[in-house]
């Protein structure tokens, strides 16, 4: 029965390969016709949007060795969506594992082994071993204990997780429970869970993957709490991977997406650690209990693993929604509905307004992600730089930048992800179109590392203190430098008169920072005044506040956002033709950012009606410009068929005759009758089980 339903499909699918498409164009014509009338070439644009030919010889190279296995060939990769937690878990673990491998016997560079995973996009249980566990040791150990745990960790002798979260707080760094409490005679830790809420759950590879973990408890010595700090802790016996004595340990269940991961839960019951595996590069104890803390430019050290992640959020939101909108505008373009009359040749879906309104803009947002990540990224490696040769001066200014980025790149990822399968209609709700397990695996991290609400709020904490300032006479440096002038540009009106003004750089920055400017100083005046003259950063003046506070953090990272990406664009080495779009594509960007919140601009009078209609009319202008190269900006991601695992994002359009493929050849397609026949619904249609069971009654 098997055999002969694979024979069906096949023929089905052969057959499929005859059919004309009534008062259709062929799909692949429609793509081709696309790139025909770009006017720039995406293949050059896609060197310098990735980073050099290299980079994507490299990823081209790193496919094709992939696609060798049997865990990341093609036919594996789309077989992913019918998976259930088990099998991707193990899947996840067997990928990650199988790579490792590749690493240590010096077939793959380090960094290969990265874009291997990343080319995957299989998160698995060891995800966080590379991206935290390794990474809080390299930076928050001493000498010795680098020395001690790294081999280890590097040759997957040992595999950690990064066990902060508690049941009872996330956020709240501050207030997590459980305790470290130094016990001088035996020269130990005893690490214990005193309570329901200071369970550690969420931590990523903790539940089945973990030997170990780092462990983030209250440092107590002689009844004193000095807070937080970072332990190394195993959890997990390494010959039976039984928990330890005390420990219990396990995965927290079925979550929205990212099951591939082992989310896990922690609970302790007073396990001894000795006294070096508390991470001491910042602070000490002595053995006879001597506590010495990190030095006030320090003091935030304990945070350091969480801005490092940031900036990887940063990073991959823009390549995130590059791949939503590579599968999104493909598939616009290729799929037509509507004519006049019947059998006329109907339009592209993107070309109705409402899909162009939609997608094009996400596109922008997408380049100016990925520039934005690129400069983070930098930024980060800088400071890097800086830490390792003893200077943090420049993590403050890293941390608020980055904590109101990560939350405006994770939303604008997230957001632009659901929008754009909503954009692709009922094959967008489809598991085949790829675009409801990127959302469901994406959209935690609008969450995880610091809710984005809460990091939004770290920046705004920032912009009122730099108002702050300003108000007090003090300089104000950094991102938000602006707002030294905000006196003068709250007097400013918009200048333009006309349409086309809007296309300029200079009244787009205007706007965008005036805007920033003004909710800066409204949310510095209204805890002012809420705090009848003083500020307060906590309580109910900040409190009841927060959705202006928000907002007011959301419009500086916007305008950080913006201006990077103008700048990036202006430096890039591009060839006329693509500058050109790309220019029009900063300006759309900056257009779509005031449109979504113009009440802002007419606030304090900066904008009138008419100028708000002109902004309207250019950015529907732009959207019909920009509209030939729509294809070939997507194009120009150099994201491979192969990692977008999509039936309607193929470079070749030949979408139809995807999906049939892949829908009859899945596992419920297995035996025609079905698997609930036999059993269910036999008994009540075939008519001679009706028949038998009658004759028993
Ligand atoms: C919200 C805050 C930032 C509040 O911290 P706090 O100590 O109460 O601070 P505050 O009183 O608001 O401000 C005091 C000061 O601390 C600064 N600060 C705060 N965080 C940092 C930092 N990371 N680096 C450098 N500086 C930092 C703030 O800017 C404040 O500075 P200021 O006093 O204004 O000069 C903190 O609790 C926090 O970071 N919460 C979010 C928790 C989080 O991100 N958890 C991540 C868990 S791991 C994870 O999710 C991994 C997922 C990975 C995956 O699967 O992909
Ligand atoms: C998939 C996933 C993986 C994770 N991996 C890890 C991991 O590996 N290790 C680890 O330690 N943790 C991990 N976490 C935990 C994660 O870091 C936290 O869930 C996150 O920091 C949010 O904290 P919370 O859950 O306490 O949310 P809450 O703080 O309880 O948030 C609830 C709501 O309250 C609001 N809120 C809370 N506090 C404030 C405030 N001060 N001001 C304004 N609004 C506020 C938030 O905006 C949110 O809407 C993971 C979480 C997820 C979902």
């Amino acid at each position: 029965m098997v055999r002969e339903h694979c024979d069906r499909t096949t023929a089905l699918v052969n057959e499929s390969s005859q059919l004309v498409l009534a008062g259709h164009v062929e799909p692949q014509d429609d793509l081709r016709a696309e790139r025909k009338r770009a006017s720039f070439s995406s293949q050059e644009l896609a060197v310098v949007l990735n980073g050099g030919t290299e980079v994507l010889q490299r990823r081209s190279r790193l496919i094709s060795q992939l696609q060798s296995t049997s865990w990341g060939s093609q036919a594996a990769v789309s077989q992913r969506c019918f998976h259930s937690r088990e099998q991707l878990h193990v899947e996840g673990l067997v990928a990650q594992t199988e790579i490792w491998k590749l690493m240590q016997s010096g077939a793959l560079s380090q960094q290969d082994a990265k874009d291997m995973e990343t080319l995957l996009t299989l998160p698995g249980g060891l995800t966080l071993h590379q991206y935290m566990f390794i990474p809080t040791i390299e930076t928050q150990g001493d000498e010795e204990q680098q020395a001690y745990w790294l081999p280890k960790a590097r040759a997957l002798e040992i595999t950690g997780a990064y066990a902060q979260t508690e049941m009872g707080h996330g956020t709240f760094v501050r207030g997590l429970e459980t305790t470290a409490t130094y016990d001088r005679a035996s020269e130990e830790f005893i690490i214990h869970s005193p309570a329901l809420s200071s369970i550690k759950w969420w931590p990523g590879g903790l539940g089945k993957t973990a030997t170990h973990c780092i462990m983030l408890a209250r440092l107590i010595i002689n009844s004193k709490d000095h807070g937080l700090h970072p332990f190394v802790m195993q959890i997990r016996d390494l010959h039976t991977h039984l928990p330890l004595a005390g420990v219990r340990v396990g995965d927290i269940g079925p979550k929205f997406g990212y099951n591939g991961v082992d989310n896990g839960y922690l609970m302790l019951d007073r396990v001894r650690i000795p006294r070096r595996a508390m991470l001491m590069r910042h602070a000490r104890v002595t053995p006879d209990g001597h506590y010495f803390p990190p030095s006030a430019e320090n003091a935030k050290a304990t945070y350091g693993t969480m801005v490092a992640i940031r900036a990887l959020l940063v990073d991959e939101a823009g390549w995130v929604l590059a791949r939503a909108t590579t599968i999104a505008v493909r598939y616009t373009a290729i799929r037509r509905q509507t004519s006049e009359r019947v059998g006329d040749k109907e339009l592209q879906v993107l070309d109705y307004q409402n899909l162009a309104a939609t997608l094009l803009p996400l596109v922008a947002s997408a380049y100016a992600l990925i520039f934005m990540g690129k400069a983070s990224s930098d930024m980060y490696k800088r400071f890097e730089q800086d830490r390792d040769a003893g200077n943090l001066a420049s993590l403050p200014e890293l941390h608020v930048l980055l904590a109101g980025m990560k939350a405006l790149s994770t939303w604008t990822a997230a957001d632009g992800i659901e929008a754009c399968r909503r954009g692709c209609g009922g094959h967008g709700y489809s598991a085949l179109s790829g675009l409801p397990d990127l959302y469901a695996s994406y959209v935690q991290n609008v969450t995880l590392e610091g809710d984005n609400n809460v990091m939004s709020l770290q920046t705004a904490r920032h912009l009122v203190k730099s108002q702050e300032a300003v108000a007090k006479g003090r300089r104000v440096e950094g991102s938000a430098a602006y707002l030294q002038r905000a006196e003068q540009e709250l007097h400013r009106k918009c200048s333009v008169q006309a349409p086309q003004d809007w296309q300029t750089a200079e009244v787009l920055d205007a706007a965008l920072r005036h805007r920033a400017t003004y909710l800066a100083a409204e949310g510095h005046k209204l805890l002012l005044r809420h705090g009848g003259g003083k500020i307060n950063f906590a309580g109910p003046d900040w409190n009841g506040n927060t959705v202006q506070l928000i907002h007011m953090a959301q419009a500086h990272s916007q305008l950080v956002l913006h201006t990077t990406f103008a700048q990036s664009v202006h430096q890039a080495d591009l060839e006329p033709a693509a500058r050109a779009a790309l220019i029009k594509l900063v300006a759309l960007h900056g257009m779509s950012l005031l449109l979504r919140d113009l009440q802002d601009l007419f606030m304090d009078g900066y904008l009138q009606a008419f100028q708000a209609q002109m902004l309207v009319q250019r950015r529907n202008e732009l959207l019909l410009e920009l509209r030939p190269d729509a294809v070939a900006l997507v194009d120009s991601f150099g994201i491979a068929d192969y990692q977008l695992n999509s039936c309607l994002g193929r470079s070749d359009g030949d979408v139809y005759r995807a999906l049939l493929e892949a829908a009859s050849g899945q596992q419920l397609n297995k035996t025609e009758e079905g698997p609930a026949w036999n059993a269910v619904l036999k008994p009540w249609l075939d008519p001679a089980s009706r028949q038998q069971a009658r004759s028993k009654l």
